[in-house]
């Protein structure tokens, strides 16, 4: 479990917190692991409170530095997780496609981002396991259909063990968040501070561009 904040590295534009909640088991330390190293790693053990990583996008020749929390899926650890929700700028709720229940679980998860997140939090729903074809029990229709019911960002299915769509989560979030920045901060050249807030008002912005068939523009 990681209690201190990530040093700082690199110089960079703008800085975003990105939390990752989720059942346990959905594959939310792989989908990040992906993130960073572009690799799937066979997982043994749950995370135990929270972990993060960092990885810096280039969105339009800006860099952008992502600091990724990935949360404990276990009840357990719920005490722990939900202090680190109000800090995040976007959170990604995730769901195992081949496993009913952890969709079921999505609108607690929802509920406890908006209960201890941040107001403006940028919400995406992610369903992983996508390679899963068989096993699947969640339609990616009713995926859609919750995410334009609880107005988030957008609903896209991933596969960290093929790669899929995991860059494109998250390239989507950063650049929500960066145009939502862009229009309370006027000088980007700034080096960005950590204490970056939401400009109150903003609307989502759908429909921004993902390399992806599994994007929903609700
Ligand atoms: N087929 C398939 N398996 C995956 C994928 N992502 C993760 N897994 C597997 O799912 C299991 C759980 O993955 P984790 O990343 O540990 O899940 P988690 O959500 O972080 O679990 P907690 O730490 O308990 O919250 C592991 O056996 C992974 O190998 C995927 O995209 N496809």
């Amino acid at each position: 479990m990681q209690s201190a904040e990530p040093e700082a590295e690199d110089s960079f534009d703008f800085l975003f917190k990105i939390i990752l909640v989720g059942d346990s088991d959905v594959g939310k330390t792989c989908m990040v692991q992906s993130f960073k190293s572009g690799i799937f790693i066979e997982k043994q053990q749950n995370t135990i409170g929270v972990d993060f990583t960092v990885r810096t996008l280039d969105i339009d020749g800006k860099k952008v530095k992502m600091q990724v929390w990935d949360t404990a899926g276990q009840e357990r650890f719920r005490t722990i997780t939900q202090s680190y929700y109000r800090s995040a700028h976007g959170a990604i709720v995730a769901y195992d496609i081949s496993r009913r229940g952890t969709f079921e679980s999505v609108s607690h998860w929802i509920r406890e981002v908006e209960q201890y997140g941040a107001a403006n939090v940028v919400v995406i729903l992610v369903g992983n396991k996508s390679d899963l074809h068989a096993q699947r029990q969640v339609l990616f229709e009713d995926a859609c259909t919750l995410a334009e019911k609880n107005a988030l960002l957008a609903a896209l299915e991933t596969s960290a063990k093929e790669a899929q769509n995991i860059d494109a989560a998250f390239v989507l979030m950063a650049r929500e968040l960066l145009a939502r920045n862009s229009l309370t901060i006027p000088d980007q050249s700034s080096h960005c501070p950590s204490q970056f807030t939401l400009g109150d008002g903003c609307q989502p912005i759908y429909g921004a561009a993902v390399p992806s068939d599994k994007k929903c523009e609700c």
